[in-house]
């Protein structure tokens, strides 16, 4: 039961990233917005990042006509009917990942097909109840940039099958080329535990005045080796991302440390949204 037809729920961020790493790797995707102005932009998202890749010399023109022609972009979630797996990469709202695990566990035709969620902080537990499969559903998470990062957390949860989880191993590694790691079903998993205490605690300095983003970030980076600082890494993951993570694992383990900071609710609520909006510590192109 190989996996070679792939459904993307959301074409954002992680959703237009995630569907390009599958047609990249040959698989066939669907990939669902909301609405038809939605998915026009996700397939924006996607052409914009392989031309990038062609420019770099990564792909040819071949390359990037070939890797679109697999994709297909839609606002109706029934073209995932004949789906081997269905990602949703929505935003990191727990209502909005039940309504859609309780209609895509209706929609899927096949009985070996698995519905995973790329979310960092909702109990898989959960999805998996409101779907009526719950041995086929299990997290499945990447990283921002999905191209770019190696890793994948696979999260089963207490009713996922072993099969299932065996087959997104093997998925993981042989199909995407990706590093698989296994956490356990807990708000976080491994990375989100350890990344959001470290970005909330900058977010925190910052909001003290302790030092300027800046130096805040140059510190990191300078003094720590790391690839970016880490208010500029919140930015590239969404500041109301990193917010909705950290609510989540707060209500979890009610941890001070991973209760969101004022000034990160008061720029999430002004639309100061990082990287995707053009503003959030610091400006940028769109
Ligand atoms: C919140 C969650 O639930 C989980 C998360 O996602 S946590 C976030 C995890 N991500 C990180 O921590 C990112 C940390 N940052 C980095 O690794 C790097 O800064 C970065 C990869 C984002 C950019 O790297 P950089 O060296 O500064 O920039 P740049 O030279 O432009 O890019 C490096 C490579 O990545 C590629 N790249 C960068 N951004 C890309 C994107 N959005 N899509 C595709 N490729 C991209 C570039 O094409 C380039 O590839 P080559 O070296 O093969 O030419």
């Amino acid at each position: 039961m190989t996996i070679a037809r792939l459904g993307v729920v959301g074409g954002g961020l992680m959703g237009s990233g995630i569907t390009e790493v599958g047609a990249r790797a040959g698989l066939s995707v669907v990939t669902v917005e909301v609405d038809d102005d939605a998915a026009k932009r996700a397939a924006e998202r996607v052409e914009a990042s392989l031309r990038k890749a062609e420019q770099r010399g990564k792909l040819t023109a071949d390359d990037v006509a070939a890797t679109l022609e697999r994709v297909t972009f839609t606002a109706d979630l029934e073209a995932l009917a004949d789906r081997d797996l269905v990602v949703e990469a929505a935003s990191e709202d727990e209502r909005t990942k039940l309504d859609l695990f309780r209609t895509l566990g209706s929609i899927l035709e096949s009985d070996d097909a698995v519905l995973a969620s790329n979310t960092s902080s909702i109990p898989i537990v959960k999805l998996g109840a409101v779907s009526g499969r719950a041995d086929r559903v299990m997290g499945v998470h990447f990283f921002n940039p999905a191209p770019v990062m190696r890793l994948v957390e696979l999260i089963p949860s207490l009713t996922t099958s072993p099969e299932t989880l065996q087959r997104m191993q093997t998925f993981v590694s042989e199909t995407l080329g990706k590093e698989p790691i296994e956490a356990t079903d807990r708000a976080g998993f491994v990375v989100n535990s350890l990344l959001v205490p470290y970005l909330l605690s900058a977010i925190r300095m910052y909001e003290a005045g302790y030092a300027s983003a800046a130096d805040i970030d140059s510190g990191m980076v300078l003094g720590c080796g790391h690839p970016m600082g880490p208010l500029a890494l919140a930015d590239l993951i969404g500041l109301d991302t990193v917010r909705a993570i950290g609510v989540s694992m707060y209500e979890e383990f009610k941890e001070p440390l991973y209760s969101p900071p004022p000034v990160l609710d008061r720029m999430v609520e002004a639309g100061l949204l990082g990287k995707k909006s053009g503003h959030g510590f610091y400006p940028y192109d769109r």
